[in-house]
């Protein structure tokens, strides 16, 4: 037998690199859709006639499946049961076929049409096709980003794993930094719908890209054959319980929740924040958070490859922890309100941002043996997705309760929409359910309350009464146009509910005009960040004592 064939395809540096990049293909396309939608959010308003309300449900349905039909911990099963090939296959098809449905919603079924349906009540059906193509390409994609640690496991133990796995993330990044520059300019250009569609053209590379994958995959197991490699017994549905009761799995699980959900919802909050807090005017407030993705493109790998040749994992999660805590406690002072000083926060909340992922991913491989990561990482993923649902919750739960005296003017708003409504079905002599309409007002109240204070995020102006009352006048004026392109002919419930929809389309440039300033006070929710900062380091040290009880080397270097 030869030399060559007896060495294991993962010695070659240029096979192993050539796994690692072609893998990681599909995460660029996902991590690009995720954030397109988000960029396009005014688009869809103006040329949909999507409320914000429809945009939140559309952003929150991603978790859909993997949340509440525990899509993400099959997939990890699956991953352990029917290894990298079958799972990644059938994930990055998954995230196509979700990317095309949701791109059909969006262009060829009528933005009018609605549906009434049980949870829901009454949507557009638009929207829901839309919710379900992307809950669909969620499923892929946890389920791509589970199958991709794996593969990188595969390719990089005892070699240079976090510094692959750390390069990864800037690939998926990349993605994350593409959407946020022109998903937006290629929507004015060209169409809402054309950045959805690029997302799908990538998610077809990103398929083509993970077949190519799997030819360099049956080629490693080749090589592989005849080489004397320690045999695992296969996974089993028990091996779950010993997943769940190691102590150091649930730290570095409970990290990931607190230390994600400590960036991901800031960023959410990042451009309202530094307006109303720093002065930064609403044209430039998204460059500010925009820092951190392209910052850790670079340095996310770079703590990697320290974490490889160095070890102290457990310290480089510690030292993120600690940043993250500083970061927020100095964003939390009332008189530190220069914007220079929110841009330096923000490089260094990017600095924490690449630390703790560049050690926390690799030292999962160190806790769990390789047959059963694909469901520890998917464990992980869901407690992480969790949190990603219910700390924004908590924050927008906590904004409000802060800011008592800041809500749009709802009682006038009100007032103005039944008067709209009346005009219209006393012009057009429609006679109605009094139950119905009373629905119908208040269905569209909340939508144009909802969308004055998502609205106002991005553009401030000094807040009065009477800046309400000019839309209150003006809503009653264009919403009289609105209604009349609706060639209302009937007093039905879903009639009036569609022309509630009109009447709240109608508001967005309204909205826009007018300027309204709800200005938040942000202190106590960048104080419960600073909780989750407080809460990470603890479990971080957590963890380092339970490394150096158990020994599982975290602090150890990756490379033997
Ligand atoms: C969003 C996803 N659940 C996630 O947490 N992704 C991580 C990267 C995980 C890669 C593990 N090898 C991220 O930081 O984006």
């Amino acid at each position: 037998m030869t030399e060559a064939i007896q060495k294991s395809l993962r010695e070659s540096p240029i096979a192993r690199w050539t796994a690692m990049f072609v893998v990681s293909m599909s995460m660029f396309g996902a991590y690009y859709f995720n954030y397109a939608g988000s960029s396009v959010k005014p688009i869809l308003e103006t040329a949909l006639g999507w409320t914000s309300n429809d945009i939140g449900l559309y952003t929150g349905s991603y978790g859909w499946f993997n949340v509440f039909f525990l899509m993400l911990i099959f997939s990890g099963i699956i991953l352990d049961k029917l290894g990298i090939r079958v799972t990644g296959l059938a994930a990055t098809a998954f995230m196509v076929v979700g990317t095309a449905l949701n791109y059909w919603a969006m262009t060829s079924l009528s933005s009018a049409a609605m549906i009434t349906l049980p949870l829901f009540g009454y949507i557009k059906t638009q929207v829901i096709i839309s919710c379900l193509g992307f809950a669909i390409f969620g499923v892929g994609s946890e389920a791509t980003g589970i199958t991709l640690s794996k593969a990188i496991v595969k390719w990089f133990k005892g070699k240079e794993m976090a510094l692959a796995m750390g390069l990864q993330m800037s690939i998926a990044r990349l993605g994350t930094a593409l959407a946020l520059a022109i998903s937006l300019p290629l929507a004015i250009k060209f169409s809402y719908s054309t950045p959805i569609l690029l997302a799908f053209i990538l998610m077809l590379i990103g398929l083509i890209a993970f077949i190519t994958y799997i030819v360099l995959d049956k080629k490693l197991d080749a090589s592989e054959k005849n080489l004397v490699v320690e045999e695992e017994e296969p996974f089993r549905i028990k091996d779950i319980i010993s997943i769940i009761t190691n102590k150091a799995f649930w730290y570095i699980a409970i990290l990931c929740v607190l230390f994600y959900g400590a960036v991901f919802p800031f960023l959410y909050y990042a451009p309202d924040f530094v307006i109303n807090k720093y002065h930064v005017s609403s044209q430039f407030a998204g460059f500010i958070p925009m820092l951190l993705p392209f910052g850790t493109i670079f340095l996310t790998p770079l703590f990697g490859g320290i974490y490889d040749k160095k070890g102290k994992g457990a310290t480089i999660m510690i030292v993120g922890a600690i940043l993250l805590l500083i970061v927020h406690s100095f964003l939390a002072v009332p008189f530190l309100n220069y914007w220079l000083f929110a841009a330096v926060m923000v490089i260094i909340l990017g600095i924490a941002f690449s630390l703790v992922p560049s050690a926390m991913w690799p030292s999962v491989p160190k806790i769990i043996p390789e047959k059963k990561l694909g469901t520890a990482y998917a464990v992980i993923f869901y407690i992480q997705n969790i949190g990603l649902v219910v700390i924004p919750m908590l924050l927008g739960v906590v904004l409000t309760a802060s800011n008592p005296n800041v809500s749009p003017n709802k009682a006038l708003i009100k007032s103005s929409i039944e008067q709209s409504f009346n005009k219209v079905l006393a012009t057009n002599q429609i006679t109605y359910k009094p139950s119905d309409l009373s629905d119908a007002i208040d269905k569209t109240t909340e939508n144009v309350v909802d969308s004055i204070v998502q609205t106002t995020f991005y553009t401030p102006a000094p807040q009065n009464e009477v800046d309400t009352a000019a839309l209150a006048n003006n809503i009653v004026t264009n919403n009289l146009i609105a209604a009349k392109q609706l060639s209302l002919n009937n007093g039905s419930k879903n009639s009036l509910l569609a022309m509630g929809n009109a009447f709240s389309k109608a508001t967005y440039p309204i909205i826009k005009n007018e300027k309204l300033n709800i200005t938040y006070n942000y202190e106590n929710d960048i104080l419960l960040f600073v909780l989750l900062g407080l809460l990470s380091v603890v479990v971080g040290f957590l963890l380092k004592l339970e490394d150096k009880k158990k020994g599982y080397g975290l602090e150890s270097p990756n490379m033997k």
